[in-house]
């Protein structure tokens, strides 16, 4: 008997890595520990990722994620969503794909609201090839805040054993960046990864670092004023708040060891800035996790890898740390009642 339900996995981009790396995921499942997990695709892109790889993968259709514990041991266990009419060639990303892998997230969705699985974890989407189907959303995250329903922040939190980041801004451009930082966003974001730090990671007093924008924090307004007018101020609200903040810091020196050492999450005002270090630290071993929606979501750290696709060198590794980390952040929320 298994103490949490079901993880529900998206398909993510069917001509990426993600049908490769699932198949590789259930393989691992003794190894690693793995909580059960059902793939929600066309049973016929998991068939094919499986004749591909060539491991005698058995993989066995469920209509009820109820049925995945008693199949997890011996079959990967799909949960069947719309037909797949499209042709998937692996190293293509194509938009005549974008309403499976749509289905696959709205359906996961739905299955963590309704508490019949116990978290979501996605693999990656070919943002481009969504995009030219229509669909709206910057990525994951965003629509995941959609779906949760009006007044959900999500924050996107990379983290992986050496370091926790969040982006405050997430998919937008450089350009756009310094107009979109905020007091009101960095206290939002900051109040709610330090929430989420204390529920889901158990880290009592979160120690936050928050990254400047400019070079060097601005050198005191010289080389760009937003430290002074609008981030100062908002870690000052958050410190009169009780909250253990400390910034803006110079972001090309607090990603060494001994500063990491100062802190449990930095926030940085863009992407690249947070992502960059995470990445470079440990690519395999970091996952993507979305705080502040009603469920549990992570994912792996990296992309669709289109360039590797279907050749059977994709590491699963990332994927597998998402299922853990969502296995053990229900874990916790069982643990307190939530
Ligand atoms: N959560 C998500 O849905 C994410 C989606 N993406 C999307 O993925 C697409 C491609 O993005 P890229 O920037 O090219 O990043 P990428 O992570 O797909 O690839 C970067 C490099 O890392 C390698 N790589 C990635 N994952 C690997 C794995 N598991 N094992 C071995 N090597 C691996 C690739 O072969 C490539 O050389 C874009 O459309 C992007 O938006 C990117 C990040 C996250
Ligand atoms: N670079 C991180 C990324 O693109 C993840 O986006 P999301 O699809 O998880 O929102």
């Amino acid at each position: 008997m298994n103490d949490i339900k079901p993880i529900a996995l998206t398909i993510g981009e069917p001509g990426g890595i993600g049908p490769e790396l699932a198949i590789k995921a259930w393989h691992a499942r003794n190894q690693f520990g793995l909580a059960p997990f059902c793939i929600i695709s066309p049973k016929t892109i998991l068939n094919q990722a499986r004749n591909i790889l060539g491991l005698g993968t058995p993989v066995s259709t469920v209509t009820n994620i109820h049925q995945v514990d008693n199949i997890f041991d011996t079959a990967l266990p799909v949960l069947e969503i719309s037909e797949n009419n499209s042709q998937v060639t692996p190293g293509i990303a194509s938009s005549s794909t974008a309403s499976i892998v749509i289905d696959s997230i709205t359906k996961a969705v739905e299955l963590t609201r309704s508490g019949d699985a116990s978290a979501i974890v996605t693999n990656p989407i070919q943002k481009s090839a969504l995009y030219q189907a229509g669909f709206k959303h910057p990525g994951h995250t965003e629509f995941l805040a959609e779906l949760s329903g009006p007044g959900t922040i999500p924050v996107m939190m990379l983290a992986n054993s050496q370091l926790r980041v969040v982006p405050m801004t997430i998919h937008i451009a450089l350009s756009e960046v310094a107009k979109h930082l905020t007091g009101e966003l960095i206290i939002q974001l900051t109040r709610i990864t330090a929430k989420a730090l204390q529920h889901d990671f158990g880290i009592s007093k979160p120690r936050i670092a928050i990254a400047g924008l400019n070079p060097h924090a601005g050198e005191g307004g010289s080389m760009g004023s937003e430290e002074i007018t609008i981030m100062r101020p908002a870690i000052k609200a958050l410190q009169d708040e009780g909250l253990d903040v400390i910034g803006p810091l110079p972001a090309d020196t607090m990603f060494h060891t001994e500063a990491r050492a100062n802190y449990d999450v930095a926030l940085c005002p863009y992407h690249d800035q947070a992502l960059i270090p995470v990445k470079t630290l440990d690519f395999h071993g970091g996952v993507n996790v979305t705080l502040g929606l009603p469920f549990i979501r992570t994912s792996p750290d990296h992309g669709t890898a289109l360039d590797i696709a279907g050749k059977g060198i994709a590491r699963p590794d990332s994927l597998i740390a998402a299922i853990k980390m969502a296995t053990d952040m229900a874990r916790k929320r069982i643990s307190q009642g939530a």
